[in-house]
């Protein structure tokens, strides 16, 4: 198992009267390869179930463990960041040397490489991120959304962890720039085979790249299964508070008025090919 939790409870303010629990009975086990979405409404917990899967925060009830090192051993704190990179949703937070050269390679330098292993490791994942030499002299802040949110990823990947967990990653991108983010995690996730975790407000992206789907609702887990289990309950969905995506949502109500759906499609071409067999059925007379 390459993170493990068990009986976790997340409380900020812990001992303090503003005490607020943000996590409670979770427990789930992540094996290596795994592409997982995390969906829930805001407030449900999904930011604070990643920063415990690093070591960021600490549970101050049960244990998480990432690749047999328990994250309350603070001495290993560094060894868990290596295994477990994470994009913040907010790049800004993640961005503060003067340069892009110097962003991307502050995590292994800090890890302790070579200067020469930095920068083979920046010029890799420069190349994998499509990101132009002639970027790497500027401020990170002069950048668009797009461009920051590829520096911040690429931080994290210069320490080439096994698991990447990217936090709302296309939020404030337009359609170009989030095409682009989902062909560079797809990427990782096939010819890197990185262990992926995504939490998006966008179940459509979810339902169309992830394997794995947990649900949170108020701070616990109401569903962690197979992803068509998820996007094919609609009761299940709005009890979490969620809207089903509108292109399964489409198949739910023709699947409710007769149409025969042995398999909820996830792209428009697949659903446009399903509709069209079932109306030529139709006219055929041989169902509905
Ligand atoms: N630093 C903090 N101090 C106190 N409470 C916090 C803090 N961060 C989060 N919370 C609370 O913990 C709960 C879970 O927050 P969290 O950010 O993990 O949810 P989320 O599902 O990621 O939300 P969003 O979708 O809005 O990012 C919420 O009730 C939130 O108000």
């Amino acid at each position: 198992m390459f993170i493990e939790m068990k009986n976790v409870e997340f409380i900020y303010g812990y001992k303090t009267p503003f005490e607020k629990k943000a996590l409670e009975n979770i427990n789930l086990s992540i094996t290596k390869g795994e592409f997982i979405g995390i969906i829930g409404k805001t407030g449900s917990g999904k930011s604070t179930l990643v920063q415990l899967m690093n070591g960021l925060l600490v549970p101050q009830i049960g244990d998480v463990v990432v690749d047999g090192i328990n994250t309350k051993d603070k001495k290993r704190a560094k060894e868990i960041r290596k295994r477990v990179g994470l994009v913040f949703q907010y790049p800004e937070y993640q961005l503060f040397e003067e340069t892009v050269y110097k962003d991307i390679a502050f995590g292994p330098q800090n890890l302790g490489f070579s200067e020469d292993e930095v920068k083979r490791r920046v010029k890799e994942v420069c190349e994998l991120l499509e990101i132009p030499k002639e970027l790497l002299e500027k401020s990170p802040f002069e950048l668009s959304g797009g461009q920051k949110r590829r520096i911040a990823i690429a931080g994290i990947l210069a320490m080439d962890p096994e698991c990447i967990i990217l936090d709302e990653p296309t939020a404030g991108l337009d359609m170009r720039g989030r095409k682009r983010i989902f062909s560079i995690i797809e990427k990782l996730h096939k010819e890197a085979k990185k262990t992926i975790i995504l939490i998006s407000h966008s179940l459509e992206d979810v339902a169309m790249l992830c394997e794995r789907v947990i649900i949170l609702n108020k701070g616990k887990i109401q569903f962690d299964g197979p992803k068509h289990q998820a996007f094919e309950n609609v009761e299940l969905l709005e009890k979490s508070g969620l809207l089903p995506p509108d292109i399964l949502y489409l198949q739910h109500r023709l699947k409710l008025k007769g149409f025969k759906i042995d398999r909820f499609e996830y792209s428009v071409e697949k659903v446009a090919d399903m509709i069209v067999k079932n109306l030529a059925f139709k006219r055929e007379g041989e169902m509905l």
